[in-house]
C-alpha cells in the first residue's frame, strides 16, 4: 500500500482574490488535509471512503473527485492505465473554503502520477489540477491547488510561464483556522461576485496586492498587515457570513493583525503575531463562531511541503 497526502489550503489570503494562496498545517498535529492509499491493482476503480467529514462526500463514489481525477489524469497521459482499488481518508470538510476539493483533486493526482512514475511534468501537473478544480468550483482558480501542491505563501502568475511563485512569510505568524461546521459552496460564493471592477477598484486591488508582496519581501511587518484587505470578494461575500465584521472587530481590538475570510467561506482565518494573540483567537472563534458538531478550529502554521507520499 502506497499513502500520500496533500494539505489545506486558504485562497485569496484576503488581499489575493484568486491569486494568492497559502497552504497550513495545525500545530498540534491534527491532519488538516486529505489522505490517499492507493491498496492495490484491479479490474476496475474502486473507492472506499473514511475520515471526520466522510458523511459530507457525495454518496455515489463515482462522483467523487478522486476518481474523476483519475480519469482526467488518465486522458492527459494518453494510455490506459491500470484500475486501482482506492481509500480516502477526509479530513477535510466540504465547502468550507480550506480548499478541500482541491486538496482531494492535488492528492490524487500526485499519487497518480507518482505511482505511475511521473508522466506528467511539475507544470502538466498543476495544471491539471487545476483544471479538475475549474469544473466544481464554476472558474478555474490556482489558489487552492498551487499551494495544497507546493507548500508555502504562492502568488500566482498567470501570464507567465513559471505560473506561480512562492513568496516570502514571517516565521512567526500563525494562522488561527475557524470552520463554523456549515456548508458555503464555492459555486454559489463566486456567483455573488461583480462581474467587472470600476477603475477606482481595479486600482485599489492591484495596489493592495502590490503592497502586500511588497512588504513581504521588505520583511516590513506592519506595511503586510496593513494592506491585507480584500477589495474585490469579501463585501459581496459578508452578507453570506454576516458575523465577520463582529468577529475582526473583537479579534483586532486584541491587537491580531488581521480576520479575513478564507477562500470562499465560511471558514474565517486570523493572523496573529504571537503564541497568546493565537491562543486567544483560537478560544474566541471557537466560543463564538463554531455552530455544530462539524466545526474546527485549529491554531496554524504555514505548511512548507505540499503534497507528498507518507
Ligand atoms: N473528495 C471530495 N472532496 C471535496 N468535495 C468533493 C469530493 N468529491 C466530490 N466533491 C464535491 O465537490 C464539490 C466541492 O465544493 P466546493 O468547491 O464548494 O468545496 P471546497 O473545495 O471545500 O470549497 P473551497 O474551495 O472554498 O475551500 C461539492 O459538491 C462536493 O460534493
Ligand atoms: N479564489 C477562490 C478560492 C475558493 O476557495 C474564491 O475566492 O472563489
Amino acid at each position: 500500500m502506497k499513502s500520500y497526502f496533500a494539505p489545506a489550503s486558504t485562497g485569496n489570503f484576503s488581499v489575493g482574490f484568486d491569486l494568492l494562496g497559502a497552504a497550513f498545517e495545525a500545530v498540534d498535529g491534527t491532519l488538516l488535509g486529505d489522505e490517499l492509499q492507493i491498496l492495490g491493482e484491479a479490474d476496475s476503480m474502486s473507492l472506499e471512503l473514511a475520515g471526520r467529514y466522510v458523511h459530507q462526500l457525495p454518496g455515489d463514489s463515482n462522483d467523487n473527485l478522486v476518481l474523476t481525477s483519475f480519469y482526467a489524469f488518465e486522458q492527459k497521459v494518453g494510455r490506459s492505465l491500470p484500475r486501482l482499488n482506492l481509500r480516502l481518508v477526509k479530513h477535510l470538510p466540504v465547502g468550507s473554503g480550506l480548499g478541500s476539493s482541491a486538496c482531494s483533486i492535488v492528492v490524487a493526482c500526485y499519487a497518480f502520477n507518482d505511482y505511475f512514475g511521473k508522466p506528467l511534468s511539475e507544470r502538466e501537473l498543476l495544471e491539471l489540477t487545476a483544471v479538475c478544480e475549474g469544473g466544481v468550483s464554476g472558474g478555474v482558480h490556482y489558489d487552492n491547488v498551487a499551494p495544497s501542491l507546493h507548500g508555502g505563501l504562492q502568488l500566482m502568475l498567470p501570464e507567465s510561464p513559471l505560473l506561480y511563485r512562492k513568496l516570502p512569510w514571517f516565521s512567526h505568524w500563525q494562522v488561527v483556522l475557524s470552520y463554523p461546521g456549515t456548508v458555503l459552496s464555492t459555486k454559489a460564493a463566486r456567483a455573488v461576485l461583480p462581474q467587472q471592477l470600476t477603475l477606482k477598484h481595479s486600482i485599489q486591488f492591484a495596489g493592495t496586492v502590490a503592497r502586500f508582496v511588497a512588504a513581504l519581501y521588505s520583511e516590513d511587518e506592519t506595511e503586510a498587515f496593513a494592506a491585507l484587505k480584500d477589495v474585490v470578494a469579501e463585501p459581496a461575500r459578508t452578507p453570506l457570513i454576516p458575523e465577520l465584521p463582529a468577529i475582526r472587530a473583537a479579534l483586532m481590538a486584541q491587537g491580531i493583525g488581521h480576520v479575513g475570510i478564507s477562500g470562499a467561506g465560511p471558514t474565517l482565518f486570523a493572523l496573529c503575531s504571537t503564541p497568546e494573540q493565537a491562543a486567544f483567537a483560537r478560544d474566541y472563534l471557537a466560543a463564538h463562531y463554531e455552530k455544530n458538531a462539524d466545526a474546527m478550529t485549529h491554531i496554524c502554521q504555514l505548511a512548507t511541503t505540499g503534497a507528498r507520499a507518507l
